[in-house]
């Protein structure tokens, strides 16, 4: 049976826009039901420490009202560990969280922050959720998540598309590309099941969509600013068929 390539709708910056006056307009979990309809597969939502989108009560609705798997990105700290454990989301994913940073602007250190993170790892799977750690495209990393006993992967695209927005076609574009599709081939060597994300655009995501092992990709803000253009339900149904016409052209997907 052929698995397809599911992409999960990070719905954070619906949140960004709502808190810029505070309310409830847009609610994210509308913005995550109507994902559900384009055709997302899962949702994905980052409750930072400082709260600057998602908050508390948008991760409480999510685990209520949503139909599909949300997976909470998180980082590893003592209160984010007990939300985690009160929700039960259906994947948790470890991420790196510096307050002063615009935006996630890198992968988590696995290999370096063992002792850290090994209760956290071992905590959320005993609550049953699918541990996913944030990490770049680095076989230290990889080996690192084996470790730690975490089965899945996300391997940190931004890197990948700041060169791309660059240089199309040069020479770090290539790298950036050839280290995500050795990292997936890696993590699918290492039995890991393999992910990828973050600054995804229609361009961006056409050679990732292309690479085998990866079962997921999670795409969020260049999807809420696409919106404003074309509505939030055409643009998630865009990335859709240029993720599933990718993937076919690469050949179908890795059986599941
Ligand atoms: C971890 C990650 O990549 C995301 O959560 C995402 O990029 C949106 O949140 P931030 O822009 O706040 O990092
Ligand atoms: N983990 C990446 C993610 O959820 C979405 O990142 P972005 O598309 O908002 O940059």
């Amino acid at each position: 049976m052929k698995r397809h390539l599911r992409l999960g709708v990070n719905i954070d910056h619906v949140a960004t826009i709502r808190n810029a006056r505070g309310g409830m307009h847009p609610d994210p979990v509308r913005a995550a039901r109507m994902a559900a309809a384009a055709g997302a597969d899962g949702i994905t939502a980052h409750l930072r420490e400082d709260r600057r989108h998602i908050s508390d009560k948008d991760i409480e609705r999510l685990t209520e009202e949503l139909e599909i798997p949300l997976n909470l990105e998180m980082a590893a700290t003592e209160e984010m560990l007990d939300i985690a454990l009160r929700h039960r989301p259906h994947a948790a994913c470890l991420v790196p969280e510096r307050r002063q940073e615009r935006t996630t602007e890198g992968g988590l250190d696995a290999a370096g922050g063992q002792n850290h993170l090994k209760r956290y790892v071992t905590s959320l799977r005993e609550a049953g959720s699918r541990v996913s750690l944030f990490i770049e495209a680095d076989a230290v990393q990889l080996e690192a998540a084996v470790s730690l006993g975490a089965p899945v992967v996300e391997l940190h695209t931004g890197a990948y598309c700041d060169a791309f927005l660059e240089d199309p076609i040069g020479e770090r574009t290539k790298d950036c590309l050839k280290r995500l599709k050795d990292a997936a081939s890696r993590a699918e060597e290492l039995g890991l099941e393999c992910h990828a994300g973050h600054g995804l655009t229609f361009d961006t995501v056409v050679a990732v969509s292309a690479i085998p092992a990866i079962a997921e990709l999670n795409i969020g803000h260049f999807l809420v600013g696409e919106a404003i253009f074309g509505g939030f339900d055409s643009s998630i149904r865009r990335m859709r068929a240029l993720m599933d016409k990718a993937r076919a052209e690469a050949g179908g997907a890795r059986s599941a």
